[in-house]
Order: structure tokens, then C-alpha cells, then sequence
């Protein structure tokens, strides 16, 4: 045999050699696409609607108001209400299986019982943060949610509830209060959930988005959603009924359907949303009219205390930041250690 022949013969067996790894591989992609499509290919988008520990309740995407049952794979993280999901609907009278998470846009977490900070809901794009003349309302606490707001990159409204209890008394005072949020261009809606006023402009705020309502006990978040929502009080109850989980279903979140387009998810654990475990820069950082001066102090590493040139009193004083922001700022600042340590006291 030449020397050409060997190396012929040498060369036929490579491509052969191969020609037969290429074919593997081929048929080894074959085999890993169709089992892909076996696990996505009878799947459905939905949407998380409800939780109950083990299980979650699905609405289809492409049956809206339709709802079903179903278990998760354990590979998934955490599932929350307003998540975004693939799942297999069920077959036959069992459950469902959700089979994947989107990435969510957005986060609203809270800590859990040993004070980690756990999400709650998400996607949600719209926070109506609710306020009324009763309880007495104050800019820190309002401070508070929208700082937690900017920070979580949920824009929120500001909803000025029992505006029929606001009498000439009381007028000057709200609308000061109103006025510091407005021309920081937060939009403010009046609204009386008992007089059934404003509700068309809530109902605007609401559609097309994934809204959630959060304030201080007593000013009247039920109320407003029931006012909104009839169907949501029923919902409720309906729920626990088909769970057959009981009473304590009505704690975890709920999200119904808008009329229009739209959801709104509601939960003790949505309402008592607020700021945790930051550090004062990032609280900063929340406040939209303090942060475009953070680094603009003369000293570098200027505490806003006492320094002169600090940017924020000169802001100040030259009446391009209210005074009662910054004031909120520090005495916010002064509670953030508190806030580090978890508030959360299990109900
Ligand atoms: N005058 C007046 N009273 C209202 C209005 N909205 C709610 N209330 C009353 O305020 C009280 C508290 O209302 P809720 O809806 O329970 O308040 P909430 O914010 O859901 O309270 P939590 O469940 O503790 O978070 C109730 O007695 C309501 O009837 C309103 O627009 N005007
Ligand atoms: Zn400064």
C-alpha cells in the first residue's frame, strides 16, 4: 500500500469518524428539542393569582377570569401573586403544573419572620398610596411609601381618601399637604370611598396597570377597593370556600381583574409595605428631588449634618427643595436602624 493510499484510506475514516459524531450530535439535539417541546409545548401563559403554600391559583392568559389550581415544580424559586408563568393546565380533574417564571419586572418585598427580606407580589407597575384626613396624615409617613415606591421602580399615586370629611377647617392644611407632592409631580386623586366621588379617576389610574393599594390602617383601602371592585369583597370569600384551606386564605395575596384591562393585588402583606434594610445613601436616592444633589456637597464625604456647602441646605435655602422633604429626610435617616432590624411581628 503507498504511502498516498494510506493517507486516502486515513482520510476516508476521519470523515467517516466524523460524519458519525456529526449524526450524534444532530440526533442528541433531535432528542433535547422535542423533550423542550414536550415541556413547553402543552404549556400556557398565565398569570399567579392567588397562593396557598404548597399551591398556586392561575389565571390563563388567554382566558381571562378563568382560574385553575396548580402545583409548581420544585425547581422554581418562590412563586408570589402577579407572577408571569408557563404551566400545563391540568388534564383531567387534578391540578395544573406551573413549568416556568419570567423574569419579573419588579419586586415589592418585605421581610419574613426571621427578618430575610422575602418578595410579596410581583410586576407590579402602579402604587396608590392612600391617605385621608382620618387618621391624621403626615408627609413622613406619605415620605415613606413613595420612597419605598421609587426604590422598588413601582410609580406610585397618591390617593387623598374621606375627602367629604375635609371641611373649611381642614381645607388649608390638606391642600398644603397636596401641594408638596404635586409639585414634586406626583399625581394626587381625591377620592371619597362612602360619597363614591373620584372613582373614575381612580378607575383611570387603575386600568392598564398591575396596582396595589398600601397606607396606614383606618384610611380606608378596603373601602375604596370595594367601592372599585364589588366583585373583589365577593371573590374573597368565594376563594377560601373553593381552597377548602379556610379562614386564613383571606391573609395571603389576592389579585383581581379591572374592568377595562388591569389588575390589583391586595394582601396584609402589600399594605404593611414600607422601607427595609436600607442604608441612608439609598434612602437618599428614593427622595426624586434630594438625589440629583447627592455628590454635589462641597466635601466629599459630607454627612448633610453639619458641613459647610452642603448641597441639599442650599437647595434648601435656595427654594428649590421644601424644607419639610429634607426634615423628613433626617428624621427618617434617625429610624433606619430600627428598620434594619426586622419590624415584622408575626400575626
Ligand atoms: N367618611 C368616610 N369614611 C370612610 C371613607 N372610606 C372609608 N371610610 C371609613 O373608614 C374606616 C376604615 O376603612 P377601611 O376601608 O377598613 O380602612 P383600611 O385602610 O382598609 O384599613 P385596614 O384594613 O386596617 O388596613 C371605616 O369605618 C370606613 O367606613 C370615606 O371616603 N369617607
Ligand atoms: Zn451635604
Amino acid at each position: 500500500m503507498s504511502k498516498r493510499q494510506l493517507n486516502r484510506r486515513q482520510r476516508w475514516r476521519i470523515d467517516k469518524i466524523q460524519n458519525e459524531r456529526l449524526e450524534r450530535a444532530r440526533r442528541r439535539q433531535q432528542r433535547l428539542d422535542s423533550d423542550v417541546a414536550d415541556e413547553l409545548g402543552d404549556t400556557e401563559a398565565g398569570r399567579v393569582t392567588a397562593h396557598y403554600g404548597s399551591k398556586v391559583e392561575v389565571e390563563a392568559q388567554a382566558r381571562p377570569g378563568e382560574r385553575l389550581r396548580c402545583h409548581f415544580r420544585a425547581t422554581l424559586p418562590q412563586l408570589v401573586v402577579g407572577d408571569l408563568v408557563f404551566f400545563q393546565p391540568p388534564r383531567s380533574a387534578g391540578d395544573g403544573v406551573v413549568v416556568a417564571l419570567e423574569p419579573r419586572r419588579t419586586e415589592l418585598r418585605r421581610p419574613d419572620f426571621y427578618g430575610n427580606l422575602k418578595p410579596v407580589a410581583a410586576n407590579l407597575d402602579r402604587l396608590l398610596i392612600v391617605f385621608a384626613p382620618l387618621p391624621v396624615p403626615s408627609s413622613q409617613l406619605l415620605d415613606r411609601y413613595l420612597v419605598a415606591a421609587e426604590l422598588s421602580g413601582i410609580a406610585p399615586v397618591l390617593v387623598l381618601n374621606k375627602a367629604d370629611l375635609v371641611d373649611d377647617v381642614l381645607r388649608p392644611y390638606m391642600d398644603e399637604l397636596c401641594k408638596l407632592y404635586t409639585d414634586l409631580d406626583y399625581p394626587v386623586i381625591e377620592a371619597s370611598a362612602t360619597e363614591a366621588t373620584g372613582l373614575d379617576a381612580l378607575r383611570a389610574a387603575l386600568t392598564g396597570h398591575c396596582a396595589a393599594f398600601v397606607g396606614q390602617s383606618g384610611v380606608g383601602k378596603s373601602s375604596l377597593v370595594n367601592a372599585l371592585l364589588p366583585e373583589a369583597a365577593l371573590a374573597i370569600g368565594a376563594l377560601s370556600e373553593r381552597s377548602g384551606l379556610g379562614q386564613h386564605t383571606t391573609t395571603t395575596a389576592q389579585l383581581f381583574d379591572v374592568p377595562g384591562g388591569g389588575v390589583l393585588i391586595d394582601s396584609p402583606g402589600i399594605r404593611e409595605f414600607g422601607l427595609w434594610h436600607i442604608d441612608e445613601p439609598t434612602l437618599l436616592s428614593g427622595y426624586t428631588d434630594l438625589a440629583p444633589l447627592a455628590g454635589r456637597c462641597r466635601f466629599r464625604n459630607c454627612s448633610h449634618r453639619h458641613e459647610p456647602g452642603c448641597a441639599l441646605h442650599q437647595a434648601v435655602a435656595d427654594g428649590r427643595v421644601a424644607e419639610e422633604r429634607l426634615d423628613n429626610f433626617f428624621r427618617i435617616a434617625e429610624t433606619l436602624d430600627d428598620d434594619t432590624r426586622a419590624r415584622y411581628t408575626p400575626a
